[in-house]
């Protein structure tokens, strides 16, 4: 049962040098439950997409076209077609965000129970008492202790302040997070720690979560399906399972290829040859072509700009796998 339909999402930023298109006709369909990683390098969209969603472009962005279904209890909403004051009343109740803590998504100079506060009134909830109540159950399932409440950003750690991120989005019981690189920028060790308390969270809560990140090896552990950016794209979706033992589009391949591993040589894992579109630039039909080895080769002469869906898999290359 699908939770979430986004459908053919393009936004574009209107730069000095041009128009930046940064998702081309973004179509994927996110289950009730599943936990979903959209990965891709730096630029390949992610972040606007998560954005998008959320109806939360802003100048010089524009949401050019495209629709993003919300399903409850049999209904379908296309959250795009919302005012802002209307959307208000799905985002954090029905779809929260949580961000990278590196990226000032805390307010220095107000105390964490203030955040908690803050959000809890602009959703019409004016109960200190109650709100502080929930707020120590949100904290504590983030095993956070309930003093944290009474400290300013910077006195806590940026794991720390992560998972005080985290369990804001908890508080007004949401049936979707959007995660955003939610564990760059933290150690290894913390970055497992987060990624099982959100495991947690969609095991324990039934709560659906979109992860967008780069980093493929730290997610790959948790989501349940895989889409593939690629210059605005998604070039490849499916199971997790099936997309790393059988990957199709060959910019997956690539990425797949560039994992480390403690277990083996690095002098095996290879970098993707070339660089990520300029997304200012008129683009081939076929976007990775200039760093595919199947085009380069003279393998694929195909430059159709085509996603191929069979079922639940889809790639945009039509020779690095049957779809
Ligand atoms: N506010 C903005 N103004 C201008 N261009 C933008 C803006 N936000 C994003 N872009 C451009 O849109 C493209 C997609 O960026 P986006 O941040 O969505 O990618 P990403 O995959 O999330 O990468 P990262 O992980 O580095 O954030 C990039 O070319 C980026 O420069």
């Amino acid at each position: 049962m699908n939770i979430l339909e986004i459908k053919n999402v393009s936004i574009e930023f209107a730069l000095k040098k041009g128009i930046l298109r940064a998702c081309d006709n973004v179509s994927i369909d996110i289950k009730k439950g599943e936990v979903l990683g959209i990965i891709g390098e730096s630029g390949s969209g992610k972040s606007t997409l998560a954005s998008g969603i959320l109806n939360l472009i802003s100048s010089p962005g524009k949401l050019v076209s495209g629709e993003v279904w919300y399903y409850e209890n049999n209904i379908k909403t296309n959250l795009l077609n919302k005012t802002p004051e209307q959307f208000n009343e799905y985002r954090w109740e029905k779809i929260a965000t949580v961000f990278q803590a590196a990226q000032n998504a805390l307010n220095p100079v107000i105390k964490i129970k203030e955040h908690f506060i803050e959000t809890a009134f602009a959703h019409n909830w004016h109960n200190e008492t109650e709100i502080i109540k929930k707020s120590e159950q949100v904290l504590e399932y983030v095993r956070l202790d309930a003093n944290v409440l009474e400290a300013y950003p910077h006195q806590l750690s940026g794991g720390m302040k992560q998972r005080v991120l985290i369990a804001l989005s908890l508080l007004l019981d949401p049936e979707i997070i959007i995660l955003d690189e939610p564990t760059t920028a933290l150690d290894v060790i913390t970055q497992w720690y987060i990624i099982d308390i959100l495991h947690k969270i969609n095991k324990e809560l039934g709560i659906t979560l979109i992860f967008c990140t780069h980093d493929i090896a730290v997610i790959s552990k948790v989501i349940d399906r895989i889409a593939v950016m690629y210059g605005g794209q998604i070039v490849e979706y499916g199971n997790v399972k099936e997309v790393f033992t059988l990957p199709m589009h060959p910019y997956t391949q690539g990425l797949l290829k560039a994992i480390p591993t403690l277990k083996d040589n690095m002098e095996t894992r290879q970098a993707i040859a070339g660089a990520a579109p300029n997304l200012l630039e008129k683009q081939p039909a076929c976007r990775f072509s200039p760093r595919c080895s199947f085009y380069k080769e003279k393998t694929c002469s195909n430059l159709a700009d085509e996603l191929y869906v069979n079922g639940e898999r889809a790639s945009r290359c039509p020779i690095g796998g049957i779809v």
